[in-house]
């Protein structure tokens, strides 16, 4: 037998696989899906690779070289995710390789050990085992023939062994039996009610193999005299083994779910029968759309079938997870950067053997491993964070179609902003268009007042709070009520500038000014990482007169706190956010009053749900704008008309204020009207006068070098390739130098390809990004970003 084989060779990769030979004791073991280690090259050195398929015979018959061993015991990818990999591989303009390794969770492609663990005491007492409950893994064919056996029979598991978290210790535990706990349970006497207790939960969970003495005590109140009695009596089998790491999961409150109201009764009645079709969910802020995800959810769940549920950044949202979390339990699998890498790995496994049948997460978590997907759902579906900025450059909305299409489920993309590309799908009824227009307590939007700060009303002094801004706080204070107040950070920094010479201190590898970090004192580039403590004095003309330029989070609180000395202020940004779970601590302390105002950056902008909340404040609207992408006036729109979604959610009327230099501007005027409508119109034909998307796909290719002149002629050569091909009314642009065209000392051009249909053109970038590796070994980097989110 053959195996088709992707390997991981960096230097030179390639997206065809290579055949092996698979040895006889392994032919069980090597199936599609399993990682294997094979040798590569000359030197024959042993290299990581995927088995893609498995053949009868090769046409290399005579040179195959035989697997040298197996990582995997068991198929870490299902046909889904391989058939999944190839797609992407041609999506995302990237090798194959890196489209299988990102599907997997970060421990399985680092160095860390990887271990087998005993899991019964016989097996511990095992020639393989010795007597130890962990094992390194081995990697002769014979062991692991033995092991692949064990694994099947649930005898063994599979794990790495993370390296802060190698203690373990050994624990009693409970285990099924393949007998039928429902028929036991009647022959029991009616007054051994706790062990009853215990049969009916090892019916309740078929899919739970074992569980400790210790778990049973502390979360079930059941004792090891209980548990032993029905031991004895041949029930289940009592055992001692490893103890492996169980993430800390926080108290789960359960929640109802709640009568739906006419607008989402129908929406969620277009979901339950789209099948195959995607559906738009557009609601106006505080509509319900959550609800209506966690009810089609539970509907598809009830048919047997599993969800899957991506939220923009898990830690900004936890008020989401905490829903999902109380409507489905310990079914529920979180894939989130919070989680150490083994933990991540445990969840991950959760997934895979089915023991979590729901899964909320963040990008990644689109390749989480559940089968026989009911539903997708994609909260906040316009939000940039679904694109994965590096290799393989994906967007995790494809990837959810995608896979909404494999399984014949309903993707709903959630906002109440849909990114255009969305609403014009939409439009063309390729997405099945829903909209709720109705806030669900039928409250009205909240009224927005533009407060004009070229006319400002404190001209005199450098002040980022307006009169008007401060009145209304005042106001809401008295009654009580809470305010959100937005510093709009995109795009925006705090500069070091002298005020003598005007000058900003430059990063010396990159063209970016440093930007001042108070809390450590240093002065820091954000691109490559370089940082130096803040001078006293002006490096280019020796002036002493440095001054700060730039509004921070920091100040505007010492700003409030002066106007308003008896408010309680939270302010979440980078910096009190930096510590792990702080940002659910923050949101949670807010939550209960004991603060009157949340001041933060964009990360309090969306999806917080608090009924106290009456006042929005936006203290800069602007710095968004003044980018030159062409989204700009979209996340604009975008970011106020969420933030102003967060006042008067429920009984309380809410109200805005939005400060601007741009009172004109047609997304600050939209959104403070909370029209996406006539956004989308307007917006609509600035994209189809720009040729932009909606109307024209785009490529951005990126190079770079060492040397600028090198650098630029590639970016040539490459233009002088693609523009034959283009057809008419498409364009390139470039190349051009991007916003930072010098990082890390690398010299920086751009190439962007707006075209329509041309599978030419395609076929040629897919060449290119072949050829991508001879180049490297002359020091060129070329990158190559399918809808590139950032412009820049
Ligand atoms: N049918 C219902 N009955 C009573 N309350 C409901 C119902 N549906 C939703 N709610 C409540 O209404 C509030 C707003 O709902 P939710 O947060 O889901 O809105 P949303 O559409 O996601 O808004 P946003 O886009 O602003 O995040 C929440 O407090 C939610 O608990
Ligand atoms: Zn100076
Ligand atoms: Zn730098």
């Amino acid at each position: 037998m053959y195996a088709q084989v992707v390997v991981d060779v960096p230097t030179q990769q390639t997206n065809h696989s290579y055949d092996y030979l698979i040895p006889e004791l392994l032919e069980s073991v090597v199936v599609p899906g399993v990682r294997v280690v094979v040798p590569f090259g000359r030197g024959k050195r042993l290299v990581v690779g995927f088995v893609i398929q498995v053949l009868e015979t090769s046409q290399f018959k005579r040179q195959v070289k035989p697997i040298h061993h197996v990582l995997d015991l068991t198929p870490v990818l299902n046909s889904e995710l391989l058939a999944l990999s190839s797609w992407l591989t041609q999506e995302s303009f990237s090798f194959w390789i890196s489209c299988l390794q990102t599907m997997l969770p970060g421990v399985m492609r680092s160095k860390v050990e990887k271990v087998a663990v005993a899991q019964t005491s016989a097996i511990q007492a095992s020639s393989l085992f010795q007597g130890r409950p962990i094992i390194p893994f081995p990697t002769t064919a014979l062991a692991q023939q033995q092991l692949a056996k064990w694994k099947n029979q649930g005898l063994i598991e599979v794990n790495y062994q993370v390296a802060n978290q190698a203690h373990h210790r050994q624990q009693l535990v409970l285990k099924r039996k393949s007998l039928n706990y429902q028929e036991l349970l009647m022959t029991l006497s009616g007054r051994a009610s706790k062990q009853q207790q215990l049969m009916q939960f090892f019916w309740d969970h078929p899919q739970l193999k074992q569980i400790s003495y210790q778990e049973l005590e502390q979360k079930y109140q059941i004792s090891a005299a209980t548990a032993n009695t029905l031991v004895k009596r041949g029930y289940f089998t009592k055992d001692k083994v490893v103890q492996w790491r169980q993430p800390d999961t926080g108290p789960i409150v359960n929640t109802q779910a709640r009568t739906l109201t006419a607008q989402q009764q129908q929406a969620y009645q277009t979901i339950i029968q789209a099948q195959a079709k995607p559906i738009l969910l557009e609601g106006v802020t505080g509509s319900g759309k959550t609800e209506i995800y966690l009810q089609a959810m539970q509907y598809f769940l009830q048919q047997g079938k599993t969800a899957l549920m991506l939220v923009p950044e898990i830690s900004l949202t936890p008020q989401m997870v905490a829903q999902v979390q109380g409507r489905f339990g310990s079914r529920v699998a979180v894939l989130h950067s919070g989680l150490s890498q083994g933990e991540r790995y445990d969840e991950w496994q959760r997934i895979q053997l089915g023991q979590a049948t729901v899964v909320v997460g963040a990008r990644s978590a689109v390749f989480a491993p559940l089968k026989n997907l009911g539903i997708i759902v994609i909260d906040e579906e316009h939000e940039s964070s679904y694109k994965q900025e590096d290799n393989p450059r994906y967007h995790a909305r494809s990837v959810a179609l995608w896979r909404g299409r494999y399984a014949h489920c309903p993707v709903v993309l959630g906002s109440a902003t849909p990114s255009l590309e969305s609403r014009a799908r939409g439009q063309k009824k390729l997405y099945q268009l829903v909209q709720l227009t109705q806030r669900v307590h039928q409250q009205p939007l909240p009224p927005v007042q533009i407060v004009d700060l070229r006319e400002s009303y404190n001209l005199s002094v450098q002040l980022d709070l307006s009169q008007p801004l401060i009145q209304n706080l005042q106001f809401c204070l008295q009654k009580k009520e809470q305010a959100i107040l937005l510093l709009n950070r995109r795009g925006f920094s705090n500069f070091l500038l002298c005020r003598t010479c005007g000058q900003v201190p430059q990063c010396p590898n990159c063209d970016i000014s440093l930007t001042v970090h108070l809390q450590n004192k240093q002065l820091l580039c954000h691109y490559c990482g370089y940082h130096c403590a803040i001078p006293q004095k002006c490096d280019h003309c020796g002036s002493r007169k440095l001054r700060f330029s730039g509004t921070g989070t920091e100040k505007v609180e010492q700003e409030l706190q002066e106007a308003l000395p008896s408010a309680r202020i939270i302010r979440m940004d980078n910096d009190t956010t930096a510590r792990k779970g702080s940002h659910r601590r923050l949101l949670n302390r807010f939550g209960q009053q004991e603060a009157d105002i949340l001041l933060g950056t964009q990360m309090i902008a969306k999806g917080l749900d608090f009924p106290n909340v009456t006042l929005v404040g936006v203290i800069n609207a602007d710095t968004g704008l003044a980018s030159s992408d062409f989204r700009a006036s979209e996340r604009t729109f975008q970011l106020l008309t969420q933030v102003s979604g967060r006042a008067g959610r429920d009984q309380k009327p809410g109200r805005v204020v939005i400060q601007t230099y741009n009172p004109d501007n047609y997304a600050i005027q939209l959104a403070a009207r909370q029209d996406y409508e006539r956004f989308y119109q307007k917006e609509m034909n600035f994209r189809h006068q720009a040729q932009y998307p909606p109307y024209f796909y785009l490529i951005k290719l990126t190079i770079s070098h060492r040397q600028r002149a090198a650098a630029l002629k590639l970016a040539y050569q490459l233009a002088q390739q693609i523009k034959p091909v283009l057809q008419k009314r498409e364009v390139l642009l470039g190349p051009t130098e991007p916003t930072v065209a010098r990082i890390k000392n690398r010299y920086y051009y751009q190439l962007v390809v707006k075209y329509r249909q041309n599978p030419p053109l395609l076929q040629l970038i897919r060449q290119i990004t072949n050829n991508v590796q001879v180049e490297s070994r002359h020091g060129y980097l070329v990158s190559i970003d399918n809808e590139p989110q950032k412009m820049e």
